[in-house]
């Protein structure tokens, strides 16, 4: 009888295990093999190895310095999830759920110094640190915002991509057919040679969708085993959407692991995709097949889609209707339980300690980075006419301007104060002029590369020398026409004493150390307006130290380091020795007294604008990078 009891007992036990785990199953279905169709010949959709990626308790906290005045937010709640390769994975997640987070996170992109971070990424089971440049390779990511430069053609883009980044014994015509096929799979054969565009000075340009394919384009040239898409079809049409979704699962289908953000994909992209993440408020909601386990699994739970709904309506429906604690009652949320002990995210030895396969890619060499960022600036001079025209020619006009003002100047009798400082003046608005005309153009265009060369510099493309050495030459050039339009439009007219190369070559110096004061600041923030807002941060100083408006001994003496700091002073105190050096009135040299111009020292003015120039690339140099190394 016992026995017949405790049987009854542990089959009724059975029994309410087995209807428990129908209503609540405890295990995610598993995502089935789907049928392979490789593309043997094809070098785009060659065959692969990609990676099983998981991703074990990721937490992700915004920092606060003060806790309690403003709590940390969580973001990312203790997540784990995998991404199978040859499988099309999404993440789909009502709004403000985390998925660009976890893209972040996963890509090595989430900035330490903005949030507190920990878990586990694996490949196939050994750990890997994502901001590593080794495992970047393994890696492709395709942000959300088109991040390439507006004078830049699909073709161009793609290609710079495929010659900065394959290795070096890839030949000139292995890189064009892979360009071909990239442009032609990817639908773009029609705009391929048509610029990017989106400047306001510039005319033409690709549409989103195309401007969206080309940056898929640029991160296919290395042939990736995971490509992980942020929101690619977002703002596309069903057709658009698909040739993308197309593309995505075929590379998947060549062995990579492919995973994106998708937000209400359309029933013909959902057939498409293979496995599901589904986030929702940072917690992990499912993550399993896309098939009709999917369906079966919000039934036991309680949700069975109704017919009406598309399987991806419905789940992010229930998820955005239903109140989280039901949603917890009901089971969801599971992986919550597992909180174990968490390890830093980015621990850069864990590659090390895991023996990571290497790749051996012999990268092209630094004359090679220089050259091809260099042909690639002077494109973008050439074809941003518009720009460069307005530029030289304000320049010109101010030229004239002063020109007509301070008319024949230099021929006055220089024992007369007010012709002194007239022609003292005439100097000293030539100058500031250069220097406001180049440090704007630097200060605002760089903000507008700095995207760029964060991309190209997070993925390997290039090093932050060559970037800076291809910069320095072009705004080299621009800067010494803008120089020689302005001082032919007005150096004549004033009839300057000093020699007209010598007026040149100080403008030209003070031009190329004010360009790169600009791209310090240009280099510190995102958006273009905050740069023209810091503008006056670049020039008053500038003004006030110059001896135009105040003697420096008049200046408080705990100020007068910055003098050091200012170019102006330099390129005024040069300017005036050779302007005024042979004038023996009285006059003249007390001027040069009030500047603190030395015979002697004229030399060291020429270092010292130099060193200006050098330390400011330098610290521009060293923010970039800082900036770029997420
Ligand atoms: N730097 C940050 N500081 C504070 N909160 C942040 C920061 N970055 C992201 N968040 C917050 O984290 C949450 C998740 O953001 P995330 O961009 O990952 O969501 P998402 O699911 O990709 O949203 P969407 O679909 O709208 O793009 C949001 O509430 C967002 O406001």
């Amino acid at each position: 009888m016992a026995t017949n009891v405790s049987h009854v007992d542990v089959e009724a036990a059975e029994r309410t295990e087995k209807e428990k785990s129908r209503k609540y199953p405890s295990k995610l279905p598993e995502t089935a093999d789907p049928p392979v169709t490789h593309d043997r010949g094809s070098t785009l959709f060659s065959e692969r190895e990609g990676h099983n990626l998981k991703f074990e308790n990721i937490v992700m906290k915004t920092k606060s310095r003060d806790s309690k005045k403003k709590p940390p937010k969580e973001i990312l709640k203790s997540i784990s999830g995998h991404v199978p390769p040859r499988r099309v994975t999404a993440i789909m997640g009502p709004s403000g759920s985390g998925k660009t987070s976890l893209l972040k996170v996963l890509t090595g992109r989430a900035g330490k110094k903005s949030f507190d971070l920990s878990g586990k990424i694996k490949f196939d089971g050994r750990l890997v640190d994502p901001t590593d440049i080794e495992v970047r390779r393994e890696l492709a990511y395709v942000e959300q915002e088109v991040s390439i430069p507006a004078t830049s053609t699909p073709r161009e883009a793609i290609r710079f991509s495929a010659r900065l980044r394959l290795d070096r014994s890839v030949t000139h015509d292995e890189i064009e057919s892979l360009v071909n096929e990239i442009l032609k799979e990817l639908g773009l054969e029609g705009c391929a040679d048509t610029m990017i565009g989106g400047g306001v000075m510039m005319s033409g340009g690709l549409s989103g969708g195309e401007k969206k394919r080309t940056q898929l384009g640029v991160e296919l040239v290395t042939k990736p085993d995971i490509l992980i898409l942020d929101e690619p079809t977002s703002g596309l049409d069903s057709y658009g959407a698909e040739t993308i979704i197309n593309v995505c699962q075929r590379i998947a289908q060549a062995g990579a692991s492919l995973l994106l953000t998708i937000h209400q994909p359309p029933p013909t992209v959902v057939r498409k995709l293979d496995h599901l993440i589904l986030l929702l408020d940072g917690r992990l909601m499912y993550d399993g097949s896309l098939g009709p386990q999917l369906n079966d699994y919000f039934a036991a739970k309680g949700f069975a889609k109704p017919d009406d709904y598309n399987i991806a309506d419905w789940i992010l429906t229930v998820a955005q209707v239903t109140p989280i604690p039901d949603l917890e009652e009901a089971g969801f949320f599971q992986e919550d339980a597992k909180k174990i002990k968490n390890e830093d995210i980015y621990d850069s030895q864990l590659e090390e300690k895991n023996g990571a396969r290497k790749l051996l890619v012999h990268h092209v060499g630094l004359s090679t980075e220089i050259r091809l960022l260099f042909g690639r600036e002077m494109k973008r001079l050439r074809r941003d006419k518009l720009a460069v025209t307005v530029r030289v020619l304000s320049t010109g006009f101010f030229g004239l301007f002063y020109g007509l003002i301070y008319l024949n100047i230099g021929t006055t009798d220089l024992s007369d104060p007010l012709n002194l400082q007239a022609e003292f003046g005439a100097i000293a608005n030539i100058l500031i002029s250069t220097m406001f005309g180049v440090a704007q153009s630097a200060l605002l265009d760089f903000p507008k590369d700095r995207p760029v060369f964060l991309r190209e510099y997070s993925t390997n493309h290039y090093s932050v020398l060559p970037y800076f050495l291809a910069k320095l030459s072009i705004e080299c050039t621009v800067t010494f026409l803008q120089a020689l339009v302005q001082l032919v439009a007005s150096y004549f007219l004033m009839a300057l004493r000093m020699r007209f190369v010598v007026f040149l070559a100080i403008n030209f110096v003070l031009g190329i150390t004010s360009t790169s004061m600009g791209i310090v600041i240009g280099s510190m923030v995102e958006d273009p307006n905050v740069a023209a807002e810091l503008m006056p941060v670049l020039i008053v100083p500038q003004l006030l130290f110059s001896g135009f408006f105040i003697s420096i001994d008049l200046i408080p003496e705990f100020l007068r380091w910055a003098q050091y700091l200012c170019s102006l002073t330099y390129a005024i105190r040069l300017s005036s020795y050779f302007e005024f050096g042979d004038c023996t009135e009285e006059s003249c040299q007390q001027l040069l007294a009030r500047n603190q111009v030395i015979e002697l020292d004229t030399f060291w003015y020429w270092i010292i604008l130099i060193a200006i120039t050098t330390g400011f690339r330098l610290a521009g140099m060293i923010i970039l990078r800082g900036k770029a190394n997420f």
